[in-house]
């Protein structure tokens, strides 16, 4: 039975999330209201244009360019436009209306997210944000509330839909790098500006989000490792596959020890990063995400679902909507983050894992030598060398005289690989370093 008054819900952006959700709502509303215990009510969405063309079949009564008035007649307020500005200062006005907010906008929570957690602690409001990390895929809330009992270890994540769909077609299909971003464009996975997909922003923003959560302390997404997938190409994708591993943008975040100064913390990093194939993080295709977790107590979980798409992120929105509709009416305060821990944030000079090294070299007696007897100068120990296949079979190796070689480390300190490669490529039987990729899950 339903005896509480229905609640106000305004939406900020018609978008390939907001036009969902708009549609979920209305045509959910009987469902909602018996599982909140209140009836749910869209009153409004605020647009740039209400005169634009929309897909969605949304009632066009409840378009307006006036988001602030929404917002003030709101309980809850869905931001889902997007950027910096105008959201963080909708938000914090929802806020300081004592409205509940629901966002998926992982470019705000990273860069404003203690100031918008602070303005809801002052009121006793709620941000809820599940959406704004792997889509529909139920990650937030796993680490703020199952897992709060346990220490997290490491998250190792596919958090980006629209680079795992483009790294999957290059692999899988043997697309392009182009024609694969314009159809992740065109699903509606992208950013409104992919530079932030493809060069790895996004994931760096969801990364810094995962580590406050799972370590409890601050982390600026400007302390976040980044590197983006746009010096990926289609023959280190080729090479990869030969060889046994996938190319996959991997954000990770890990509690670690330094090994030069002994100071234990947090790293926080986002690169591409070769996986074996046999690894579950290789079978994440197209635009699908996961996150694998390792804590003490529960050992290795793994969340697999859809990272990106409007009506798959709309069904994380619409489980925060939900959430904040219940404490609306059951009363009391929402669950509390804490970023208490404060632990360091350690660089990525910091870090220890395992690399591939693909170098052309002269192909000349002793060079493999004089390679090896560098790595092994730096402490650097080698599992795997192979003298490639590539040259020889593209004919050149004969007459370029030089052959290529790929080698395959233990793990090894970020600090001592640099070295080793600094010194490496200084070599005059080296001709280049084609490419250094770390090499994860192993
Ligand atoms: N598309 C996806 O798969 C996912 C998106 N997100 C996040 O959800 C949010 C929305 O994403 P999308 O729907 O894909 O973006 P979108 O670009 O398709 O939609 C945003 C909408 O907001 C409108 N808008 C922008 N500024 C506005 C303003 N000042 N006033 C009124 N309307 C304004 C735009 O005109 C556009 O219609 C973003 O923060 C995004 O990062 C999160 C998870 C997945
Ligand atoms: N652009 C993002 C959308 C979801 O967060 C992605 O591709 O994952
Ligand atoms: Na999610």
């Amino acid at each position: 039975m339903i005896a509480y008054r229905n609640l106000r819900v305004a939406l900020l952006g018609a978008g390939s999330v907001g036009a969902q959700v708009a549609t979920l709502l209305t045509e959910h509303h009987d469902e909602l209201a018996s599982r909140v215990g209140a009836g749910l009510d869209l009153i409004g969405i605020a647009v740039r244009d209400v005169d634009a063309p929309r897909t969605a079949p949304i009632d066009p009564a409840l378009f307006t360019t006036d988001a602030m008035g929404l917002i003030e007649s709101a309980d809850i307020v869905i931001e889902l436009m997007g950027g910096i500005e105008p959201a963080r200062s909708y938000i914090l006005h929802a806020l300081n209306s004592g409205a509940d907010v629901v966002t998926g906008n992982k470019a705000l929570l990273a860069a404003h997210g203690p100031e918008l957690q602070a303005a809801a602690e002052q009121v006793g409001a709620q941000v809820y944000y599940e959406a704004a990390v792997a889509g529909a895929i139920p990650i937030i809330r796993p680490l703020r509330e199952s897992l709060a009992g346990d220490r997290v270890k490491r998250i190792l994540g596919i958090v980006n839909g629209t680079t795992n769909f483009i790294l999957d077609k290059m692999d899988v299909e043997g697309d392009t790098f182009e024609n694969a971003l314009a159809v992740a464009t065109e699903l509606g996975y992208a950013e409104a500006d992919p530079t932030a997909d493809i060069e790895g922003y996004d994931a760096a923003q969801k990364a810094a989000i995962l580590a406050r959560l799972a370590f409890h302390t601050e982390v600026p997404v400007e302390a976040v490792h980044r590197e983006g997938i746009t010096q990926i190409t289609a023959a280190q994708v080729s090479q990869a596959q030969k060889a046994g591993y996938v190319v996959k943008l991997l954000a990770i975040c890990e509690r670690i020890t330094d090994p030069a100064s002994g100071v234990d913390g947090v790293s926080a990093r986002v690169y591409p990063a070769l996986i074996p194939r046999r690894h579950p993080l290789a079978t994440v295709h197209g635009g699908k995400n996961a996150v694998f977790v390792e804590a003490e107590a529960a050992g290795d979980l793994m969340f697999y679902g859809a990272g990106a798409g409007g009506i798959e992120t709309a069904s994380a929105v619409l489980g925060d909507v939900v959430s904040a509709a219940r404490r609306h009416v059951a009363g009391g305060p929402g669950v509390a983050e804490t970023t208490h821990a404060n632990l360091t944030i350690l660089p990525i000079d910091s870090v220890s894992t395992r690399y591939q090294i693909t170098l052309e070299v002269s192909d000349a007696p002793g060079v493999l030598a004089r390679i090896a007897s560098l790595f092994s100068e730096h402490g650097v120990s080698v599992e795997a060398v192979q003298q490639s296949i590539a040259s020889v079979e593209s004919g050149t190796s004969e007459s370029s005289g030089t052959a290529t070689l790929v080698i395959v480390t233990h793990v090894a300190s970020e600090r001592a690989l640099s070295r080793t490669v600094a010194d490496i490529a200084d070599q005059q039987v080296v001709v280049r370093v084609e490419s250094v990729l770390r090499v994860e899950g192993a």
